[in-house]
């Protein structure tokens, strides 16, 4: 049994533990937080609250540092302490825009730690997850590591330097990827769909269409091209998304996302 100990219980915290708690028996989780962690407790199968990080060091094989990256400071002086009655513990941080260096230079150079940058789909195991290990890991307890993530979702090693580009895609990309799916569905409604009638209609596009790539390995271009009959509709809406500036919208949208990354690092 490993059991998994939460510091925090936001969204990204309750993101994970849905998605450990329907990967089996052999996982344990705990919380905490100085205000929710009772009340996401009770919401989540299998999950128990804790009165404080010193009983989650003494309880877990694992921390989540899932709180704001502000909190740092505090909840590192609050464990480091510890740490040194507890050597095999693991250190997974979730702080966006925080390097490894910062974070052993808050817990210790000696701190099995682990950076991750998980995105919220991980509760409902399609996540994806990217992973910096510090230098103080085994092979054997990396991949191990890897292999817990791998039952969010997917999940890779990949090196710091790309975790910003990867946090815009990945870790913000949800809440963009949600952004297109309303703004599909309102205009089926603008154009006179029932609301239901058009969200439904944009999320199974959304859904199919990822399917469709994965499935018969298309790139997007040879899937756009399959839909667009030369001089047909499809077409026409096309180049008037292309008038838009689509791509350039997009890109804009990664590059705002990275710099207020990097204003954390
Ligand atoms: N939401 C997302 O999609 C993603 C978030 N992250 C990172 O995860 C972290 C948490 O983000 P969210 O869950 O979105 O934020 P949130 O605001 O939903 O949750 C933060 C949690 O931390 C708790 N907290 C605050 N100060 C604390 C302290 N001193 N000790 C213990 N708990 C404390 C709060 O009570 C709350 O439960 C951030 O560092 C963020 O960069 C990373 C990838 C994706
Ligand atoms: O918005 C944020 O700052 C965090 C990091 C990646 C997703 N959510």
């Amino acid at each position: 049994m490993l059991t998994i100990g939460f510091i925090g219980a936001g969204n990204m915290a309750q993101a994970m533990m849905r998605g450990w708690s329907s990967v089996g028996e052999e996982l344990s989780q705990l919380v905490y937080s100085p205000r929710s962690a009772q009340k996401v407790a009770a919401e989540l199968e299998g999950v128990e609250a804790v009165a404080s990080p010193a009983d989650l060091v003494a309880k877990a094989d694992m921390l989540v540092l899932a709180t704001p990256v502000e909190a740092l400071e505090s909840v590192a002086a609050e464990i480091k302490p510890l740490l040194a009655n507890k050597p095999g513990l693991i250190i997974a941080s979730v702080l966006g825009g925080v390097p490894l260096n910062k974070l052993h230079a808050a817990l210790g150079q000696q701190a099995l730690i682990v950076r991750t940058l998980p995105n919220v789909n991980v509760a409902v195991g399609g996540g994806y997850t990217a992973l910096a290990f510090g230098s103080a890991f085994d092979d054997e307890t990396r991949g191990a590591i890897a292999g817990l993530f791998l039952t969010l979702g997917r999940a890779e090693e990949l090196p710091e330097a790309q975790f910003g580009a990867v946090s815009a895609l990945a870790g913000s990309g949800p809440a963009f990827v949600a952004g297109f799916v309303d703004a599909l569905a309102q205009a089926g409604v603008a154009n006179g769909l029932a609301s239901q009638t058009a969200l439904n209609l944009a999320k199974q596009t959304i859904l199919g269409t990822v399917e469709h790539l994965n499935t018969l390995q298309m790139t997007p271009t040879q899937l756009a091209d399959s839909v667009m009959t030369p001089g047909g509709s499809t077409a026409a809406g096309w180049d008037a998304m292309q008038a838009g500036n689509f791509n350039e919208l997009i890109l804009q949208t990664i590059q705002a996302t990275m710099q207020k990354n990097a204003a954390a690092e």
